[in-house]
């Protein structure tokens, strides 16, 4: 499906290091089908040594070789980078951006009848176990949403859903690793100050973290039934849920997302403006 297909990407941070990890560890291309561009020659030379793919500080040349545009710039900057863009795109050029609350409407407005799907996904996809939500703007057909499923598909789970429910996909799985990185830190933390090694401590945290999450997912039972049978009657973890729920945890958790997701609506707003 991507044979023959050239990848690009403006902008080379954090995200595009993260899904060039992941597509590349799944073989869906090569690294010759990647060219990555970016204003840091600095920042090229490090995807150049760590992935091999091509690299270019000229966005004119990313965007005529790529069949699939990748945006992956920050919202900040999208429009200027949509201004530059635009008088450079083939009109089969297939555009997908992941910037966070920048909308159809906006990118559509900018890239005149380009088949375009917006993407929010995650930064495990750098080790296929993303979390990504698409979708399809108004002259993305059916083969371009099913090429960029196949895309995010590889590199974890990917699903289509109405663009209604980006921000709060933003809040949710687009900004969850940022919380469970958090949750980690702190559990290895509490590890250490109950006396384990700080090696061992965070080896136990994040494989509780992640054994926990596939059991969910695994055994499709209700979240608070798999809590109960961990929670022996007046026994270890009854305890120390109790002082998660003193503490206010949950709600932390559910206002945590809630002011990312608002953050994300605050964010396409300001860039239509
Ligand atoms: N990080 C995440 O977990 C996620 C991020 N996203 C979205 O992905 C996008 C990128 O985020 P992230 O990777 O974290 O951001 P980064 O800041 O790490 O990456 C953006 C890169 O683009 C470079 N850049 C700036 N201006 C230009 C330009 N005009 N042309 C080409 N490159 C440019 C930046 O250089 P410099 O630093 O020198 O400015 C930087 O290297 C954002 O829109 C974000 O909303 C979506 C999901 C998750
Ligand atoms: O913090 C941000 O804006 C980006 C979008 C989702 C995760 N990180």
């Amino acid at each position: 499906m991507l044979q023959n297909k050239k990848i690009g990407f403006i902008g080379s941070g954090a995200m595009a290091e993260a899904l060039i990890d992941g597509i590349l560890k799944a073989n869906l291309v090569t690294p010759s089908q990647i060219i990555v561009n970016d204003i840091s020659q600095n920042r090229l030379e490090h995807m150049a040594g760590k992935f091999g793919v091509l690299t270019t500080l000229s966005i004119k040349d990313t965007v005529k070789a790529a069949d699939i545009l990748f945006l992956t710039v920050k919202p900040q900057i999208i429009n200027g980078v949509l201004d530059a863009i635009a008088p450079l795109l083939s009109p089969t050029t297939l555009v997908v951006s992941i910037a966070a609350g920048i909308t159809i409407g906006i990118l559509e407005s900018k890239l005149i009848r380009i088949p375009i799907v917006r993407v929010m996904p995650n930064t495990p996809v750098a080790v296929g176990e993303g979390m990504s939500v698409l979708a399809l703007g108004h002259y993305a057909g059916e083969e371009n949403g099913e090429l960029v499923l196949t895309i995010f598909a590889s590199v974890g789970r990917a699903i289509i859903m109405d663009e209604n429910a980006m921000d709060a996909v933003t809040g949710l799985s687009g900004s969850g690793p940022g919380y469970v990185f958090v949750l980690i830190d702190a559990l290895t933390d509490a590890g250490v100050r109950v006396g384990l090694s700080r090696q061992n401590s965070l080896v136990m945290a994040a494989q509780t973290l992640l054994g926990a999450a596939k059991m969910v997912l695994e055994t499709g039972e209700h979240p608070a039934r798999l809590r109960d049978m961990v929670t022996s009657p007046g026994g270890t973890a009854i305890a120390g849920i109790h002082v998660l729920e003193q503490k206010g945890v949950r709600a932390a958790l559910i206002d945590a997302v809630e002011a990312a997701t608002k953050r994300s609506q605050e964010m396409g707003k300001k860039s239509h403006g």
